[in-house]
C-alpha cells in the first residue's frame, strides 16, 4: 500500500485514544468477576480487569447495540415486504496475526456481549477447523503454508456461515485440534441460531478471490482487527512458544512433543524460525493488507494494552 492510499483509507476512521474510549465505560457495570477474568486469559496472559472495564466492555456495548439495530432493520424490511423476517444471527469477524490476541479479545467479547440482555447467546467458532486436513495439504504441497488463505477450505467456511445467515436451525462446522496440529474427524462445533456468533481467524477479512466470487467478510456485520508492531507479536509468538514447551508441548499425545526436550535457547531458535519463515510472511502478505477492511481495530502496545481504538465512520 502507498503510504497516501494509506492516509486516505485511516481518514476513514475515527481514530479514538484510550483515555477516550475509557471514558466510555464510565456509569457501565463491570459484568465480569476477577475470577471470569483470569478464565478468559490466554496462556501466560495479563490481561487486566481494567482493560476489561475500559476497552473490551465498551466494544461489547457498541456490538450488542449495532446487533439490535441490525435486527431493527431486518424488522422494518420484513415490514415493507409484508414478511415475517426469521432471526438472523449477527456475525462479527475477528482478524489479527498468529499470536496478536485475536482468541482472547475474541473470547472476551463472547463472554461481554453475552451479558447485555439484546444478546444474551453469543456463540463462537475459529477458522482453524477450516484448514485442510494434514493429509491433504501434504498432498497440495502446503504443509509449510498453514494459516495462508490457500491453506483453507475457503468454500467450506463461506457455505457455513451462509447456512447461518439463513436462518438454519443448527449448523456444524469441523473442529481442529491444537494438540494433533490436525484436523479432527470425530469432532465438530454445532452453532444453534445465536444472537451473535463471532468468526475468528487471521484472513477473515480477504477479499473475494475473483470478482465473481464470496468471501467470508461479505458475510459479516462487523469486523474487528486486532493490530500491533510486527516485533511486539514476535515477542508474544516466542514467550508463548516457550510457555507451551512447558505445558502443552510435554504431553506426549502433542504434535509438538518433539520441542519439549529443547534447551530454552534451541526453543527460542525455533520459535524464531517458524515465525520469520510462516507466521510473519503471511503477516505481511495476506493479514495485514487487510486491516483497512474492518470496522474497528484496535491497536496494541507492547504490553498488549489498547493503546487505541480506530472505528469507521458511517
Ligand atoms: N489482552 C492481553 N493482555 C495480555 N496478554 C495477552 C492479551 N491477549 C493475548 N495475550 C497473550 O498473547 C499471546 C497470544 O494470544 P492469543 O489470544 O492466543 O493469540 P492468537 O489467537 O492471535 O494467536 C498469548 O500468550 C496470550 O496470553
Ligand atoms: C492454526 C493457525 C493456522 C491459526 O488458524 P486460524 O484459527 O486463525 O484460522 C495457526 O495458529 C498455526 O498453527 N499456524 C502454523 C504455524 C505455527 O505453528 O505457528
Amino acid at each position: 500500500m502507498t503510504p497516501a492510499s494509506s492516509a486516505l483509507q485511516l481518514s476513514l476512521y475515527r481514530d479514538i485514544p484510550r483515555a477516550e474510549w475509557a471514558r466510555l465505560a464510565r456509569g457501565m457495570e463491570q459484568p465480569l468477576t476477577e475470577q471470569e477474568v483470569v478464565q478468559i486469559r490466554g496462556i501466560g496472559d495479563r490481561l487486566s480487569p481494567a482493560e476489561v472495564r475500559d476497552v473490551y466492555l465498551p466494544i461489547s456495548r457498541l456490538l450488542s447495540g449495532w446487533a439490535r439495530g441490525t435486527r431493527e432493520i431486518g424488522r422494518e424490511v420484513g415490514a415493507f415486504l409484508g414478511e415475517d423476517q426469521p432471526r438472523i444471527p449477527f456475525v462479527v469477524g475477528v482478524a489479527g496475526s498468529v499470536a496478536v490476541g485475536k482468541s482472547t479479545v475474541a473470547r472476551l467479547l463472547r463472554e461481554l456481549t453475552s451479558r447485555w440482555s439484546e444478546t444474551p447467546r453469543v456463540e463462537l467458532v475459529t477458522t482453524d477447523g477450516f484448514l485442510y486436513s494434514n493429509a491433504e495439504l501434504e498432498r497440495r504441497g502446503l504443509m509449510n503454508r498453514k494459516g495462508f488463505p490457500e491453506s483453507y477450505d475457503r468454500r467450506a467456511l463461506v457455505d457455513f456461515v451462509t447456512r447461518v445467515k439463513s436462518g438454519e436451525a443448527e449448523v456444524r462446522a469441523p473442529f481442529y485440534s491444537h494438540m494433533k496440529y490436525d484436523i479432527m474427524n470425530d469432532a465438530s462445533v454445532v452453532v444453534r441460531q445465536p444472537d451473535i456468533l463471532i468468526i475468528e481467524g487471521l484472513n477473515v477479512l480477504q477479499p473475494p478471490p475473483a470478482p465473481n466470487d464470496v468471501a467470508v467478510s461479505d458475510l459479516f456485520d462487523f469486523t474487528v482487527f486486532v493490530d500491533a508492531d510486527r516485533a511486539h507479536i514476535e515477542r508474544w509468538y516466542i514467550d508463548r512458544f516457550l510457555q507451551l514447551r512447558q505445558g502443552a508441548f510435554s504431553n506426549p499425545a502433542s504434535y509438538f512433543n518433539v520441542f519439549a526436550h529443547l534447551s530454552d535457547a534451541e526453543a527460542v531458535e525455533t520459535a524464531r524460525g517458524i515465525w520469520r519463515d510462516i507466521n510473519l510472511p503471511n503477516l505481511i502478505e495476506n493479514v495485514e493488507p487487510t486491516k483497512h477492511r474492518a470496522t474497528l481495530v484496535l491497536r496494541k502496545g507492547i504490553d498488549h494494552s489498547v493503546e487505541s481504538v480506530l472505528l469507521r465512520k458511517l
